[in-house]
């Protein structure tokens, strides 16, 4: 038999004056990292607080290990949290904060020691032992609360927005750290977060919140590639959104029916004839046609374009009124079309997805 998820919940529901967890079961297997990914006010922080014991649910179970801890308060559990804020002492030394917990829990001031330089080697910041909090980066102080969390060998670590107001090189540079670590201590990591760049690159497993409810669970490449509906597949970069007048099912392909073009799309993970359809794209995938190319759809008229660095975005629309936004190379050779002119754009060899319409607001 396998052994149980390190952390599990059952069927936990979160109501204030209206419910913000609804009804959720989910498993974090021992040692994976795994990322809640959801949109500000989805209930991210709220499951992690109930995880970590500071909150308590209205229904359902949290388990870990498969030992029940709903009832437990936070430091009876096997987990350590890191909050938003970091939550570390300002009047204490970096070393001091990191011993902090190991002192709680009455290790002699040796191993406080010993443990305590391990650890701060562990996260590149020796020599900063009597540095006071005020005296480091954001980065470094990050770092200062992962050590002090995992100096205490937790089996569970629960990440709040980890790499929430750093800047991009800081990110990208704690975003390899954080991994490392994981790879290096094998600590099961559930870390909550809106931005899909770091559910991508940290995560085993990326759980998908919408309004207190689970969109998708699966892989980053599965979450990615294959969005179970359109509101996963707006949150992940499919932003060039359209709706068919008609969609016909094929043994492989499916058709849609787009301002009178037939257009091949992948078929939906799940056939339910029921749904209302949308096709998705990723903007970028889209470029626009040579004379010479036959186009994916039909002529677009150009509204305004606006340029973004490495690309320019164009805003168009289709002869049934629909709006249709892509981007296009910024590069000097790529001539940028003008507003009110037609155009005609191709977006093989990938095809849309053909994906249930969720955009609407619960
Ligand atoms: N104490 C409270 N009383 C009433 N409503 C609350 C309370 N705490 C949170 N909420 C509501 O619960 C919902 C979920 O909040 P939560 O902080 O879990 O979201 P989140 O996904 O972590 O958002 P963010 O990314 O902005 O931190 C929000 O609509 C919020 O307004």
């Amino acid at each position: 038999m396998s052994s149980p998820a390190a952390i599990a919940l059952d069927r936990v529901t979160k109501v204030y004056d209206k419910p913000v967890v609804s009804d959720i079961s989910l498993e974090v297997p021992e040692g994976s990292f795994v990322t809640v990914l959801g949109p500000s006010g989805s209930g991210k922080s709220t499951i992690l607080q109930m995880i970590g014991g500071f909150l308590q649910p209205t229904a359902g179970r949290i388990l870990f290990a498969g030992t029940d801890m709903t009832a437990l308060p936070p430091n009876k559990r096997p987990c350590n949290t890191i909050f938003q804020d970091l939550g570390l002492f300002p009047h204490m030394t970096v070393a001091e904060n990191v011993a902090y917990g190991l002192k709680v829990r009455g290790v002699d001031p040796a191993t406080r020691r010993k443990c305590t330089t391990e650890m701060l080697a562990i996260v590149a910041l020796e020599g900063y032992e009597r540095r006071r909090i005020h005296q480091l980066s954001g980065g470094q102080r990050q770092r200062v609360a992962l050590a002090r969390a995992l100096v205490l060998d937790p089996a569970v670590l629960l990440l709040d927005e980890p790499l929430t107001g750093l800047d991009e090189r800081l990110r990208q540079q704690l975003r390899g750290e954080i991994s490392r670590l994981h790879r290096r201590l094998g600590a099961t990591i559930l870390a909550v977060t809106h931005n899909q760049d770091e559910a991508l690159s940290l995560s085993d497993r990326i759980i998908v919140l919408r309004a207190g409810r689970i969109e998708q669970i699966g892989t980053p490449r599965e979450v990615f590639e294959r969005p179970a509906n359109a509101f996963v597949a707006r949150f992940v970069g499919f932003d060039a959104i359209l709706k068919p007048e008609r969609v016909d099912s094929g043994i492989a392909d499916w058709h849609a029916r787009v301002a009178g073009r037939d257009i091949r799309c992948e078929p939906p993970v799940s056939r339910d004839p029921a749904h209302d359809y949308v096709l998705v794209l990723r903007p970028e995938r889209i470029r626009i046609a040579d004379p010479k190319e036959r186009s994916d759809l039909g002529p677009l008229t150009v509204i305004s374009t606006a340029y973004k660095g490495r690309d320019v975005e164009v805003e168009s629309r289709l002869v049934d009124g629909q709006a249709l936004k892509f981007l296009i190379s910024a590069d000097p050779g790529v001539a940028v079309p003008a507003s009110g002119s037609s155009i005609e754009i191709v977006w093989e060899p990938m095809k849309p997805l053909l994906l249930p319409d969720a955009l609407v607001e619960p």
